[in-house]
């Protein structure tokens, strides 16, 4: 049952002892996995067995969960009452001015021919007294296409969030990866009608990442772009699938960080942010998930003249999500990361209101 699997994490968290409870999209399981103790432990090189938690930045060290305690449960839905919504928040003049400065400023750079894109972000402290498990199960019951995690360890924080972006996804030797890029309010009964910048911004992420893929796998195919929804947002998404063979390392590291979160050519994208961001995003915008877990999938073999047998095979799967629409617990405080994007056809003020709008995605399950 759900409830003794969240007990077990209140009692871990109680005991300050590292944790991690997740749905995976679109999945009936919750799973957590409880630390036995309080150790931290580092990725080397990806060919370890745990959940991983990994910064934006790559030269700081991925943190990995060993596999101690392995619970789960099927998640049932609840009714339960929203938070604010996106008008009722207060708008801080001066994040505000701030972050449009910077916007113009990056569209500035664009102009000069520094970079083609910038993703630029920016944090937002508010006060939450709710627990995190309660924040948590809200999360569940809000948001049933996100990849929905509470994460803890007592050296490095509690952090939470609603990702719909996939990093990548393996299974034996196939991988799955996807772009994901160019963000729209969601309007009920309406589909997004997309403009030339969120299609200009979404297809430079796809070509990143097919360049970045092309020399380490084979048989890279791709859909056609699609309209996907999270949440309150529509975001334009193609997704990638190809074959590899051990080397999910290199993998790993071609694809972190896509210009969905940081920009295009990588590094002058990345010392602007370093520059003018004026914060540590930590480990928003880097990934998390399940590295190297042994699956075990049932078949049925059909033989002719014999009878169907069954049989199981042991695959090994990486599921690894970046890490958006998320936040850091401190105390009664909460720290919301949120951002956008920038090309040289972005409007600074819009570029604001997106911000809010992601925001709104994870304030709406914390105040009430
Ligand atoms: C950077 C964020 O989201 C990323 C940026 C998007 C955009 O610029 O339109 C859309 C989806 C994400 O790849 C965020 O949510 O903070």
């Amino acid at each position: 049952m759900l409830k003794d699997v969240l007990n077990r994490v209140e009692g871990q968290l109680s005991l300050e002892l590292p944790f991690v409870i997740y749905r995976k999209p679109n999945a009936q399981e919750v799973h957590a996995i409880l630390q036995k103790d309080a150790e931290l432990h580092h990725v080397r090189d990806f060919s370890e067995k745990g959940f991983v938690f990994a910064p934006f930045n790559v030269e700081s060290p991925t943190i990995l969960l060993p596999l101690h305690e392995q619970l789960k449960a099927d998640f049932v839905k609840e009714k339960l009452p929203k938070g604010l919504s996106v008008n009722e928040q207060k708008e801080a003049g001066e994040e505000k001015a701030h972050h449009v400065q910077i916007v113009r400023q990056g569209i500035l750079e664009i102009g000069k021919g520094t970079f083609d894109k910038v993703v630029l972000s920016r944090k937002q402290e508010v006060a939450c007294a709710n627990s995190p498990l309660a924040i948590f199960q809200r999360l569940l019951n809000t948001y049933d296409r996100a990849f929905c995690y509470l994460w803890y360890h007592p050296k490095v924080g509690m952090w939470l969030g609603a990702t719909p972006e996939i990093l990548l996804r393996t299974s034996n030797n196939s991988l799955t990866t996807m772009s994901l890029a160019g963000t729209k309010a969601f309007i009920e009964g309406e589909q997004p009608v997309w403009g030339q910048k969120e299609l200009e911004e979404q297809r430079m992420v796809t070509e990143y990442i097919n360049k970045a893929l092309q020399d380490k796998v084979t048989g890279i195919r791709q859909s056609e772009v699609e309209s996907s929804k999270a949440g309150n947002l529509w975001h334009l998404r193609t997704k990638i699938t190809a074959v590899f063979q051990n080397n999910l390392s290199s993998i790993i590291r071609a694809l972190h960080p896509t210009p969905a979160v940081c920009g295009m050519p990588l590094l002058p994208a990345k010392n602007f942010i370093g520059e003018f961001e004026q914060y540590d995003r930590e480990y928003y915008t880097g990934f998390l998930g399940e590295l190297n877990f042994k699956q075990e999938v049932s078949r049925v073999r059909s033989q002719r003249n014999q009878e169907n047998k069954s049989y199981k095979t042991i695959k090994t799967a990486t599921e690894l999500f970046v890490n958006l629409r998320c936040m850091k617990f401190t105390d009664a405080k909460a720290t919301v990361f949120v951002g956008g994007g920038i090309t040289k056809d972005s409007d600074p003020l819009k570029e604001w209101q997106e911000t809010v709008a992601k925001s709104n995605t994870i304030l709406q399950v914390i105040i009430d």
